[in-house]
């Protein structure tokens, strides 16, 4: 039998993971896999918990886009590199959502039975991994700022809530980005640098997959509140990259710079401070897909 490492945060999304702890075992033991499940205490624990697990042939994780952050960036300080798989049960989820893996417990157990591989980029920032996004500016400590428990009993409209709450705070910050050959300097609300296409529910790079080698930042420029209320219409529809109060650009590389004392964040957890050295390491890490 193959030897799965199960790391799960009890604490992401409604919490319901820890009910469905045997229905999995079940289905992943019928797989050939024979599971060691391991509660997470804090996330200096998920750390230690990954040194570990440097004898197991699978590591698999329930939880948000935060829990996969840690227990990845840990994969990669201890050179652990076995297949992933995913539970997401976390809130937003939009790493597995990008990805293809669903919530339901059959099917998550099903893809990882299975045993289909597929390559990822990661992207870097500073000496951290993300998987997703890494971002920067007023809304983006939203993730952070949510008390767990409000997080837990309205999931993903507790984001929209506590984004409509700082909006007094609403302010731009001056910002300069460097790419390639380009340097942008601009004020800017936020941006986002996203390694797959959504960030807290929102298609924000529609083209972008997690295995295409770029990184899409994408800015939103101070502009009047009819603008950016016009804009936010057009993030809905998919329209807003061809916007003009947006800075949208593809690369392998970003240095970003700001002079403010701003928070960053990365997957939902909070991120290095400026400047930004920020990077994508192609096909780092391999996850178990439909
Ligand atoms: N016992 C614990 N082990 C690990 N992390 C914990 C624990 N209790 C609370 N946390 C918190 O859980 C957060 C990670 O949550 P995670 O991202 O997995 O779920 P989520 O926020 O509900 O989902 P998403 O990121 O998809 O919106 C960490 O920021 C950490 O502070």
């Amino acid at each position: 039998m193959k030897k799965a490492k199960l790391i799960y945060n009890p604490y992401s999304g409604d919490r319901s993971f820890r009910n469905r702890l045997d229905s999995v075992i079940d289905k992943l033991q019928s797989a050939g896999y024979e599971v060691t499940p391991y509660r997470t205490m804090s996330i200096e624990d998920i750390y230690e918990s990954v040194k570990r697990s440097k004898e197991y042939d699978a590591i698999l994780i329930s939880g948000g886009d935060g829990t996969i952050n840690h227990v990845i960036n840990a994969m990669v300080q201890n050179n652990i590199d076995v297949p992933v798989g995913i539970f997401p049960y976390g809130t937003a989820n939009d790493f597995a959502s990008h990805l293809g893996i669903p919530r339901k417990i059959t099917q998550a157990c099903d893809i990882i039975a299975k045993g289909k591989l597929t390559q990822f980029d990661l992207g870097k920032i500073n000496d951290r991994y993300f998987i997703n996004v890494a971002a920067g500016g007023l809304l983006t400590d939203v993730s952070q700022k949510i008390d767990i428990n409000m997080k837990n009993t309205l999931g993903k409209v507790a984001y929209y809530l506590k984004g409509i709450e700082q909006l007094p705070n609403f302010r731009s910050i001056p910002i300069k980005i460097t790419c390639d050959d380009k340097v942008i300097e601009e004020n800017i609300y936020l941006f986002v640098i996203l390694n797959g296409s959504s960030a807290g529910g929102f298609k924000l790079a529609p083209d972008a997959t997690a295995n295409d080698e770029l990184l899409n930042l994408i800015a939103i420029k101070q502009c009047s509140l009819v603008d950016l209320f016009n804009l936010f219409i057009k993030m809905l529809k998919g329209e807003h990259l061809e916007s003009n109060n947006v800075i949208y650009l593809r690369s392998k590389n970003f240095k970003i710079e700001c002079y403010e004392n701003i928070e960053t964040d990365i997957d939902g957890e909070v991120g290095p401070n400026f400047p930004l050295d920020v990077s994508i390491s192609s096909k780092k890490i391999k996850i178990f897909t439909p």
